[in-house]
């Protein structure tokens, strides 16, 4: 299976006054299509940074990453944007969804942000995810288990190539923390690759392989 995603010799580090956190080094990954990878380390090991590096949302300090063949790193906040929306599916704690528009509106908004349009069937998605007959409501009038499947419906839309997720089944049941598994697994099985942050047992053993975080570097298990 092809990679999609390449980081290399990643190097982040954050000042605060006088002091220097380093948040990632030299770390180096690759995510193949159909892969489900758990990436696993402490709080504060340095997980949402390597994600936020790889979608783009902030910039290595060293090294780089390439997505789907093109460079996300050190380009302009418009191009990695861009590269994002096209080929990165997000699922995070929270703050995926606008609350301003209903569950059908926010699936839609990123289909047509990828680029496909109506091709592909938005009520089917939302009842796969246990969510048919939701779509008309505002985010606000759901329930946390069902904001967080409406979040990955919302990562799912449009097909990308890879799914990032972070923390995506912290603090829920264990049927919704099944039922989001499942859906990332089989979106997996169908092509595309998965790095998945987690604490969770049963994220990582439902997994293809592991990345271990510690203080920035991935480390053996
Ligand atoms: N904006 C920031 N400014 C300063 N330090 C930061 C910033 N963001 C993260 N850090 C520091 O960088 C390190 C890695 O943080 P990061 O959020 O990537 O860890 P994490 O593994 O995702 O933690 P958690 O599991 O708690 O979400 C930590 O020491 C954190 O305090």
């Amino acid at each position: 299976m092809s990679v999609v995603v390449e980081g290399r010799n990643l190097h982040k580090f954050y000042r605060t006054g006088d002091d220097e956190v380093f948040a990632l080094r030299d770390v180096s990954l690759d995510l193949s299509q159909g892969e489900m990878v758990a990436l696993i380390g402490a709080s504060g090991s340095g997980k949402s940074t390597l994600l936020a590096c790889i979608a783009g949302l902030d910039e290595p300090d060293g090294g780089y990453v390439r997505v789907a063949g093109s460079r996300m790193s050190h380009r302009t906040e418009a191009a990695r944007s861009q590269l994002r929306c096209r080929h990165i599916g997000m699922l995070m704690q929270s703050g995926t969804l606008f609350d301003h528009l209903t569950m059908f509106q926010n699936i839609r908004l990123q289909q047509h942000l990828v680029g496909t349009g109506e091709d592909e069937d938005v009520h089917q998605l939302l009842e796969k995810l246990g969510l048919g007959g939701q779509g008309d409501k505002l985010p606000t009038q759901l329930s946390g288990g069902e904001v967080a499947r409406g979040g990955l419906a919302v990562a799912l839309a449009g097909g990308r190539a890879v799914l990032l997720c972070d923390e995506p089944t912290a603090e829920l049941d264990t049927g919704t923390e099944a039922a989001i598994l499942s859906q990332i697994h089989r979106r997996c099985d169908q092509g595309a690759a998965a790095l998945v942050a987690t604490h969770s047992e049963a994220v990582a053993r439902m997994a293809n392989r592991a990345i271990h975080l510690r203080d920035g570097r991935v480390v053996d298990g």
